[in-house]
C-alpha cells in the first residue's frame, strides 16, 4: 500500500532531490543490529518493584540518571512487533493519506514536537526578532489514549492499528502507575497526592518517524535536547539509535535493545519529589542513512490537582502547560519550565 514513489510518503518538504527519488526503500535498508551495544543506563526489573527491598535501586535510579531501563514489564513481544509492523506500514502511505485519513482523537503531525497534548501544533508568534521556526525531519501521530476507543474507521490497516495502540496504551498504564507507586512509597507521597500526581487517563502516545535527512551532520537534531513535562514518559524505540541522555554534563547514546523499554522522568516528576528526583535531559540525533521509528507514551498530574513542594511555590500542571505554551510561542522552544515556580530563584 506504499505510494507508487516511496518518497510520496514523505511531507513535501522533506522530500529528497530528484536523483534520489528511484533508490531504494529507506524500510529495507536497515538491518536491525542483533547484538547491541551494552549502554551504561540503570536497569530496573518491574517484577522487583513491590519488595521493599528492591525499591532503594529505583530511587538511587531517579536520583542519579532520570533514566532507566525497563525489564520484565510483561508487554508481549509479539505486541511490540506488530506495533512496529502497523506504525511502518501507515507511515509509509502517502502524506496527503495520512493528512486525510487522520481524525481526532488522533492528530497527524510533522516537522515540530511542539504541540498541545490533543496534537496541535503550537504555532510561533510572528514578529521582527523571531527567528524562522526551527523544522524538524520527523512526522506522527499524537494520540489521546482515553478516547481512542470512541474513533471508528474504516480501513482495516488503521483499525488494527488502533486496536494495537489501545492494547499497548493498557499496558502503558500499567506500568506508569507500578513505577510510580514504588516512586511515591519511596518519597513518602499521602495516597491523597498520589493520586493527583498521576492521572492515567491523561496518556498520551506519540508515534515518530525520523525521516531520512541527507544533510543531517554531526550537529543535526531530529529533536533538540528537552525535558518532557510529563510525570513520566515510557519510550520504545527498538531498531535505529540516536537517542542520548544527558548525564552529568556528558551526552551518552542510549541503545535500541527490543524487548526493553526505556522511562524517563518528566519535570513533573522532579516536582512532585521536591527536586530528589530528576527530569532527565534527552534529544534525538537526526539520520541521513536510515529512518527511525519510535512510540512514547505520556502521563501527567490531574491538571487541576496542586502541586506542593518546599522548592515549588503551588501550582497545578494546567498552570505550568500554559507557561511552557508561553516559551513555545514566543521563544520557540521548551526552556525546562520548571524555574517559572521555582521558590528563591538563584540570581
Ligand atoms: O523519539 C524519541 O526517541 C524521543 C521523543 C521525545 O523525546 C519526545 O517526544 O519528547
Ligand atoms: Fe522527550
Amino acid at each position: 500500500m506504499s505510494p507508487p514513489n516511496y518518497y510520496d510518503s514523505y511531507p513535501p518538504l522533506f522530500r529528497p532531490n530528484t536523483t534520489a527519488l528511484n533508490g531504494p526503500d529507506p524500510n529495507n535498508l536497515h538491518t536491525p543490529d542483533p547484538e547491541p551495544n551494552p549502554d551504561p543506563l540503570p536497569v530496573i526489573d518491574l517484577e522487583c518493584l513491590t519488595r521493599d527491598n528492591e525499591r532503594p535501586k529505583l530511587a538511587q535510579a531517579c536520583q542519579d540518571w532520570g533514566i532507566f531501563r525497563l525489564v520484565n514489564h510483561g508487554v508481549p513481544a509479539t505486541l511490540l512487533a506488530q506495533l512496529h509492523g502497523h506504525a511502518k506500514r501507515i507511515f509509509s502511505l502517502g502524506f496527503e493519506s495520512k493528512q486525510a485519513q487522520t481524525c481526532a482523537p488522533v492528530a497527524y503531525f510533522w516537522g515540530t514536537p511542539a504541540l498541545t497534548p490533543a496534537g496541535r501544533v503550537i504555532e510561533r508568534e510572528k514578529g521582527p526578532t523571531c527567528p524562522p521556526t526551527n523544522v524538524k525531519w520527523f512526522e506522527g501521530f499524537n494520540v489521546l489514549m482515553n478516547k481512542l476507543s470512541d474513533l471508528h474507521v474504516e480501513d482495516p490497516l488503521l483499525d488494527s492499528f488502533r486496536l494495537l495502540l489501545d492494547e499497548y496504551g493498557r499496558h502503558q498504564t500499567r506500568l506508569a502507575t507500578t513505577i510510580f507507586e514504588a516512586m511515591a512509597k519511596e518519597l513518602s507521597l499521602s495516597q491523597e497526592q498520589s493520586e493527583c500526581y498521576l492521572c492515567p487517563s491523561s496518556g498520551l502516545m506519540r508515534v515518530y518517524r525520523y525521516l531520512r535527512w541527507p544533510e543531517a551532520d554531526q550537529g543535526s537534531w531530529g529533536i533538540d535536547a528537552h525535558t518532557d513535562s510529563s510525570v513520566l514518559s515510557i519510550l520504545n524505540h527498538p531498531e535505529v539509535g540516536g537517542f542520548q541522555v544527558q548525564k552529568d554534563d556528558e551526552w551518552l547514546d542510549v541503545e535500541p535493545i527490543p524487548s526493553t523499554l526505556v522511562v524517563i522522568l518528566g519535570d513533573m516528576m522532579q516536582a512532585i519529589s521536591s527536586d530528589k528526583y530528576k527530569s532527565a535531559k534527552h534529544r534525538v540525533k537526526a539520520n541521513k542513512h536510515v529512518e527511525r521509528i519510535s512510540i512514547g507514551y505520556f502521563v501527567f498530574p490531574d491538571k487541576d490537582g496542586v502541586i506542593r513542594s518546599p522548592k515549588y511555590k503551588p501550582f497545578t500542571y494546567a498552570d505550568f502547560r500554559a507557561q511552557i505554551q508561553q516559551d513555545l510561542k514566543t521563544i520557540g522552544y521548551k526552556v525546562g519550565g520548571l524555574h517559572h515556580f521555582k521558590l528563591h530563584q538563584p540570581t
